[in-house]
């Protein structure tokens, strides 16, 4: 499975986390926003979709950083997640799916328990923040 996900950094440094739904896999876990691609999509182009849709807030490709991936076998598929950084997007983040989000600092995000494949990108964040 390919999904592409992004850590919107604020102005202060934060990152926004969202909190996976009560009826999805991996309910209650906090994730970096982002989705699956749809066929003939870019990374981008689906992060740029899945941001305004989940979000409402609007970034443009330039603005997105490869910063590092995840590469997680679960027990029933394996996730291949390249995650982005983006620190120049338009709107303030709502949640449009009924997701609770939250803007968490680098050295907070162990308090956020997260998905496995999520475990290595911690520390690369932390290191960059
Ligand atoms: N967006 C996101 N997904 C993640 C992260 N970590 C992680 O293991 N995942 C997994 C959870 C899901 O299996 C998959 C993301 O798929 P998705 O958000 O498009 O779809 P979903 O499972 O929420 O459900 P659906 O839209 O297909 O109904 O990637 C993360 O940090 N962000």
């Amino acid at each position: 499975m390919l999904v592409a996900a992004c850590a919107l950094v604020d102005r202060e440094n934060r990152i926004l986390l969202a909190q996976r739904p009560p009826d999805k896999a991996m309910a209650g876990l906090w994730e970096f926003p982002g989705g699956k691609f749809e066929p003939g999509e870019t990374p981008e182009q689906a992060l740029i979709r899945e941001l305004e849709e989940e979000l409402a807030v609007r970034t443009q490709a330039a603005c997105l950083a490869p910063l590092t991936f995840a590469s997680h076998a679960y027990a029933d598929f394996h996730l291949l997640m390249p995650l982005y950084i983006c620190r120049k997007f338009d709107g303030i983040p709502v949640s449009r799916e009924g997701q609770t989000l939250k803007w968490v600092r680098a050295r907070d995000l162990r308090d956020y328990p997260m998905p496995e494949a999520d475990a290595p990108l911690v520390p690369v964040l932390q290191d960059l923040l």
